[in-house]
C-alpha cells in the first residue's frame, strides 16, 4: 500500500500517512478498518475530530460523498475519505437509493429500514426481487480538492423474504448471493470485504492513489 505522501519507491508511507475516514456509520467503520489495516493503513475516524454528520442534501451518491469528505477534511486539515453507499430495487423503481439509511425516516434504523422494505416487497414474488447495492467512494487530498478520486462499485443480489445471518450491517441480513448460496449477513467478514460494493470499490481506489504516486 502506498500514498501520496510516500517516497518514490514506497518505503514506510503508511505509517506516517494520516487520513480521516468521512463516516459515522460501524458498520462501515469496521469494514473499512479491516480493509485498510490489511493495507498496512490505520485510519481515523471523523468522530476523533469533532466532525459532525452533514445533512445529505445531494440527489447522487457521489454529491452525498463529496459533502461527507469535504466536511471531514476541512474540520480535520487531513485527506479524507468518504462513502455514499445504498441500495437499488428493481421492483420498487430503484428505491430506497441515496435515502438508504433513512427509508424508515429519522432516526435511523436498521431494523425499522429491514421491515419497511420487507413490507414494501410483500407481493413481489422471488424472480422479481432482484437488486444492488451501491458504494461511491470520494477521496479528497486537502478540502479544497479540485480533482477528487471517485469509485463506484455495484454488487448485484436479490432481497430475502425474511432475515438470514447475524454479521454485517444495514440491509445485509435480506441480501441474498445466488451464487454464494447464502446472505451477506452469513458471510465472514473477509469474505464481504473481498466480494462486496466497498470492498472493490476500496481495491480500485487504493491502486489510482498508488498509481498517482508513482507518477
Ligand atoms: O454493505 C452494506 N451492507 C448493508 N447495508 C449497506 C451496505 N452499504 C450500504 N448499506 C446501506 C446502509 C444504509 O442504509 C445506507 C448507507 O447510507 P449512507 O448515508 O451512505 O451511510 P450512513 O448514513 O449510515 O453513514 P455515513 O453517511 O456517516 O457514512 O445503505
Ligand atoms: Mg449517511
Amino acid at each position: 500500500m502506498a500514498l501520496p505522501n510516500g517516497d518514490r519507491r514506497g518505503n514506510a508511507v503508511s505509517v506516517t500517512h494520516a487520513l480521516v475516514l468521512a463516516s459515522g456509520n460501524a458498520g462501515k467503520l469496521r469494514e473499512f478498518g479491516q480493509l485498510l489495516k490489511s493495507l498496512g493503513l490505520s485510519v481515523r475516524p471523523q468522530a476523533e475530530f469533532g466532525v459532525d454528520d452533514v445533512e445529505e442534501t445531494g440527489l447522487t451518491f457521489v454529491e452525498n460523498a463529496l459533502l461527507k469528505a469535504r466536511e471531514a477534511s476541512r474540520v480535520s486539515g487531513l485527506p479524507a475519505l468518504a462513502d455514499d453507499s445504498g441500495l437499488e430495487v428493481d421492483a420498487l423503481q430503484g428505491q430506497p437509493g441515496i435515502y438508504s439509511a433513512r427509508y424508515a425516516g429519522e432516526p435511523k434504523s436498521d431494523a425499522r429500514n429491514n421491515a419497511k422494505l420487507l413490507e414494501a416487497l410483500a407481493d413481489v414474488p422471488r424472480e422479481e426481487r432482484s437488486a444492488r447495492y451501491w458504494c461511491v467512494l470520494v477521496y479528497l487530498r486537502h478540502a479544497d480538492d479540485p480533482v477528487p478520486i471517485i469509485v463506484q462499485r455495484s454488487w448485484e443480489g436479490e432481497i430475502l423474504e425474511q432475515p438470514r445471518g447475524e454479521g454485517g450491517f444495514g440491509y445485509d441480513p435480506l441480501f441474498w448471493l445466488p451464487e454464494q448460496g447464502r446472505s451477506v449477513a452469513e458471510l465472514a467478514a473477509e469474505e464481504k470485504n473481498r466480494l462486496s460494493h466497498r470492498g472493490r470499490a476500496l481495491e480500485a481506489l487504493v491502486a489510482t492513489l498508488d498509481e498517482e504516486r508513482q507518477r
